[in-house]
């Protein structure tokens, strides 16, 4: 039988996130985690949001949207994580049930130790709602211009891709991109070989859905804190997505797109259920425009990525 866990990602005005520790008796023990409980029987899980953080924080939520769901085997118990992210809450945060908490930076939430479960659920906070996808440009000067309006409009997550370039012009588009990242709480992550995991200066990587076939052939896994992100059109790639370790997932084509005018897009009906299935973060691509990222979180999605939609 699965256990039904609501817990929130609480933030604060200066986007620190709430976290508190497990008490030593109670399973998994003593780790860190994100408040919350078990849904009661009957109950609206937004109900349970408002009572377990009332109960555990002595704070009434007033705005929150969900985040992501979960579902985790451990050896002795199954849980469905349904994580909701709290942007507003009235009262004053503090443990009731004696718990330590704290404000963290999510930069510095991966200092923390969680249960297995939360893997996902510390990405899926981390990362922001849309991702920019780069689109055609003439030279370097055009393609910095456009990023810096993307960076400017509040977008922080951002992949490198021109497929039309050399090996040499790509390495120079990207250093060339380099500074505009630095200080910043954005990320540049480059489309492209395993190589650029060791490169410093970016913040991670995209692979292709025929990457990952065969590093997931391979055993390949993903080992420390650089971002994987990984193109997937089935639910199938989404499981191997996971299992190679990747952060999130793009998944497409979910519209037409004039990019993939070949590809048969999937829909919002078959996008539901394989975002629900996910176990990571999943951004909905292919004919995204803002106003469709409403739809995408109402299904579980991380959020929406594309490249029109902010290219300009
Ligand atoms: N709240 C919370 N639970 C988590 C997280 N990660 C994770 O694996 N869990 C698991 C641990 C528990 O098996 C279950 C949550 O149950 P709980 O013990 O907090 O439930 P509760 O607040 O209703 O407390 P009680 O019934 O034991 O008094 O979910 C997380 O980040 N937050
Ligand atoms: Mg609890």
């Amino acid at each position: 039988m699965t256990v039904h866990v609501v817990a929130a990602v609480i933030l604060d005005s200066e986007e620190r996130v709430l976290i508190a520790e497990r008490p030593a008796d109670k399973h998994q023990g003593g780790l860190w985690e994100f408040p919350g409980g078990k849904v009661e029987p009957g109950e609206r899980i937004e109900g349970a949001l408002c009572r377990e953080l009332e109960e555990e924080l002595g704070i009434l939520p007033s705005e929150y949207e969900p985040l992501i769901k979960i579902r985790y085997d451990y050896s002795d118990k199954s849980v469905l994580l349904d994580v909701w992210t709290v942007t507003a809450f009235s009262g004053e945060a503090h443990g009731r049930e004696g718990q330590p908490i704290e404000w963290v930076d999510k930069a510095q939430l991966r200092d923390y130790e969680f249960p297995a479960a939360n893997h996902p659920i510390l990405n899926a906070a981390i990362l922001p709602e849309r991702y920019l996808i780069t689109g055609s440009f003439r030279d370097k000067s055009e393609l910095i211009d456009k990023v810096s309006s993307a960076l400017r409009m509040g977008i922080s997550l951002v992949q490198f891709r021109a497929p039309w370039l050399d090996k040499e012009q790509y390495r120079e588009c990207v250093e060339s991109l380099v500074p505009l990242f630095s200080g910043h709480e954005s990320k540049l992550i480059v489309k492209g070989e395993l190589e650029w995991l060791e490169d410093d200066s970016v913040g991670g990587i995209h692979l292709t859905s025929s990457q990952l076939e065969s590093l997931h052939k391979e055993g390949w896994k993903h080992s420390g804190g650089k971002i994987v992100g990984v193109s997937c059109h089935s639910g199938l790639q989404l499981v191997q997505a996971s299992e190679v370790g990747a952060f999130f997932a793009t998944l497409s084509p979910v519209e037409e797109t004039s990019f993939h005018p070949e590809a048969n897009p999937l829909g919002w009906g078959q996008v539901g259920p394989m975002i629900e299935n996910a176990t990571l973060p999943v951004y909905c691509l292919g004919g995204m425009r803002d106003n469709d990222l409403v739809q995408a979180c109402r299904l579980g999605a991380q959020g929406i990525a594309a490249i029109s939609a902010w290219w300009s």
